[in-house]
């Protein structure tokens, strides 16, 4: 008999005119909430999974067949090479096979690679079908299973393909964090830390308070971490699903994060090149004037203090300006960077000089 789920937390995320309001549910043993968010019609569940989620996906599997729904695993390769259209169609074949129609539900299981591939697919299948996120890494959690956006890489770069599918609902099941590698656990943290810095500063309050609690799930302050991230995005994706604006604040530190994880071949983790890109656009925030002296300092300190790198070669300048303009926020012959005015005040900086760029990468190369 399935055991029931303890919710501890809800969060609304907001339903725009174009799209449903759904909720990220955060407890324990949640798995028993999927069938509540299959919807009347459905008869053909998907589960999409990495292989280090198997016995996860199994038994969505074994419970969801016991309730008389149609069931395959689809397992994608693990992490980010998960996130190409050479995935995304082996997906498709098999929901094609399985004769898979629009009343028909995905579920995507894992971290946020996973659940990145998997929103893309139930946005294209049909041209959109329900998915569901079961987020299984901080990072998934706090971030990539929020809000919608789905998508895979291309050869020239990280996210080119996409689209805006919000999900059902999200599974933020803390469990799993238990058997989660404390790297890949620290990369979540980066995107933590990071909704501290555009929103909500007690954050990084909590994780000075704490820096080795912050990178386990045993941590003082975990539950809080992972609720205060998720309102900020919850919040920031209502108010802007289609990034026309404010959504925009999110992509903090990312325009150089991309260009390192391409630049790496996606060896790096996403919240370690976040990490650097942060310190990046924090010196780009100082060296513009708009960036008080305590605040980019505090960046070094906080994302230090819990393990997470600062540095980049400094050889690599030219190839990650390469890289940077296919950054979804550039515009034209525009580069635009988020930076910070104060702790959870983000802005937008225009069109920053090559002379500017270069000397805040100075500040970020090893
Ligand atoms: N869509 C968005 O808004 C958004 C936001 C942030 C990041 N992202 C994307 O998310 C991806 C990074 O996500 P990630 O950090 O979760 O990495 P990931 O999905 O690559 O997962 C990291 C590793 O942890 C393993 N894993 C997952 N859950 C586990 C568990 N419970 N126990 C043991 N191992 C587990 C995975 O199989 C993988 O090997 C990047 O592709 C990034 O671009 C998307
Ligand atoms: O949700 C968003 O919007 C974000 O920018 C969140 C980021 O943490 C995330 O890495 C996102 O996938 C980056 O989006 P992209 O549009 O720059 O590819
Ligand atoms: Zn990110």
């Amino acid at each position: 008999m399935a055991v029931a789920g303890l919710v501890t937390a809800r969060v609304q995320v907001g339903g725009s005119p174009a799209t449903d309001p759904y909720e990220v549910l955060i407890g324990r043993q949640l798995l028993t909430e999927i069938p509540g968010l299959l919807g009347p019609a459905a008869r053909r569940v998907a589960v999409i999974h990495p292989a280090p989620l198997v016995g996860t996906a199994e038994r969505i599997r074994a419970d969801l067949a016991g309730l008389g729904y149609e069931v395959i695993t689809v397992q994608v390769p693990d992490a980010e090479a998960a996130k190409s259209a050479e995935v995304a169609a082996y997906c498709w074949q098999r929901l094609g096979q399985s004769g898979f129609t629009r009343t028909d539900v995905i579920v995507g299981v894992g971290g946020g690679a996973t659940t990145d591939v998997a929103g893309f697919v139930a946005a294209t299948w049909l041209r959109g079908v329900r998915w569901i996120a079961v987020p299984t890494t901080v990072l998934a959690m706090v971030d990539a299973a929020v809000g919608g956006k789905t998508g895979i890489n291309t050869a020239e770069g990280k996210n080119l393909v996409g689209a805006f599918h919000p999900p059902a609902g999200v599974l933020c099941d803390l469990s799993a964090l238990d058997s989660l590698p404390v790297d890949d656990y620290v990369s979540g943290v980066a995107e933590i830390i990071k909704a501290g810095f555009i929103s909500d500063p007690v954050i990084l309050d909590r994780v000075e308070d704490c820096p080795a609690g912050a990178r386990s799930p045993a941590g003082p302050h975990t539950a809080e971490l992972i609720e205060r991230s998720i309102r900020v995005k919850a919040r920031v994706v209502s108010d802007d699903l289609r990034e026309s604006g404010p959504r925009e604040m999110l992509n903090y530190g990312h325009t150089l994060a991309h260009a390192i994880e391409k630049n790496e071949r996606y060896t790096w983790r996403h919240g370690a090149a976040v990490s650097v890109g942060m310190v990046f656009a924090s010196e780009l925030g100082r060296l513009s004037g708009r960036l008080d002296h305590a605040t980019a300092d505090r960046h070094r300190s906080v994302l230090e203090s819990v393990g997470l790198p600062l540095t980049y070669p400094g050889d690599q300048w030219a190839e990650l300006l390469r890289c940077m303009w296919v950054d979804k926020k550039a515009r034209g012959k525009i580069l635009r960077f988020i930076v910070l005015d104060g702790p959870g005040r983000p802005a937008v900086l225009e069109g920053p000089g090559l002379s500017l760029l270069s000397a805040a990468y100075t500040r970020v190369a090893a």
